[in-house]
């Protein structure tokens, strides 16, 4: 199977042309996570399948590490957009890409005929998700309380798609992630566990962010969760519109249209070698 290794930000995925590569529904799982192992395999925070799609351009089919399914993947689609793009799948400079049934349109900044960085209308960010039953902005319940292991955190929960607690903190740099995201992760408050974003606000435009997240651990960013993060602190009265998130692997730009309530994340997507493995 040919593959291709890409980043943004340093969260890196192994892409798969699902047009040429066949592996059956069954057996992905187990494959993604021989694939996704920085030991045993190619190493990655995943594996994305690029598939034809009948209602967008092209369809994205993305799973974490531990070979569980994601709806949505803010660093990933901008590499899909790249990926098509730079591989001549297409043309053109504005493209539509699905996940898990929705649609997401992404415009492509190029530099030397090659992708640089993509701009992505992320859609709406939904706050009573089913299974972020909590915060509504009318009634402004917005934060809310949440026990681990003892201690007691505030956080906002905010779906992108995909679901995301933002947990707002002073001291990200020290936090032992590995240690508290499990149990964020894994908490009965979400049964179909969590991605969780922890978060110091820098200024009303910057923000510094770590991540944990569901199916894969620590990642040097999140995309989806960027956005989760804007969005948390503007209905928190932390920031403005326009925010620069600070990830352990680069930086994102996330804006809020508060009129259109559109998401918009502008950010980096690259290439960073190419193989063929026997599965
Ligand atoms: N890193 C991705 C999100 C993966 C989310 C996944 N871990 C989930 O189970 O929802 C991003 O850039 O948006």
């Amino acid at each position: 199977m040919e593959f291709t290794k890409m980043h943004g930000c340093g969260n890196d995925y192994i892409y798969v042309n699902g047009f040429t590569e066949e592996v059956s529904a069954r057996k992905k799982p187990e494959l993604v996570r021989r694939l996704s192992d920085r030991h045993f395999g190619i190493g990655g925070d995943g594996v994305i399948f690029i598939n034809r799609s009948s209602q967008a351009d092209f369809e994205m089919e993305m799973y974490n590490a531990d070979g569980s399914r994601a709806e949505m993947c803010g660093n990933g689609i901008r590499c899909v957009a790249k990926y098509v793009y730079d591989k001549s799948l297409t043309d053109k400079t504005s493209v539509s890409v699905i996940s898990s049934g929705q649609i997401k349109y992404l415009d492509l900044i190029i530099k030397n005929v090659m992708v640089k960085a993509v701009k992505v209308n992320m859609g709406s960010p939904i706050l009573k998700a089913a299974d972020i039953p909590v915060i509504s902005e009318n009634e402004e319940v917005i934060s809310e309380m949440i026990e681990v292991e003892g201690k007691v955190y505030e956080m906002t929960c905010v779906s992108m798609g995909n679901p995301h607690a933002v947990v707002f903190m002073e001291d990200v740099e020290n936090l032992d992630i590995e240690k508290i995201g499990p149990y964020f992760e894994n908490h009965v408050r979400f049964p179909n566990r969590v991605n969780t974003e922890f978060v110091k606000v820098i200024d009303r435009n910057t923000v510094q962010m770590r991540v944990w997240e569901r199916g894969t651990g620590e990642t040097l960013a999140c995309g989806t969760g960027a956005c989760a993060t804007v969005v948390a602190c503007i209905l928190n009265g932390l920031t403005e519109e326009e925010v620069t998130v600070k990830l352990l692997g680069g930086k994102l730009h996330i804006r809020w249209d508060r009129r259109e309530n559109l998401v918009y994340m502008t950010g980096p997507a690259e290439t960073v070698f190419e193989g063929e493995i026997e599965i």
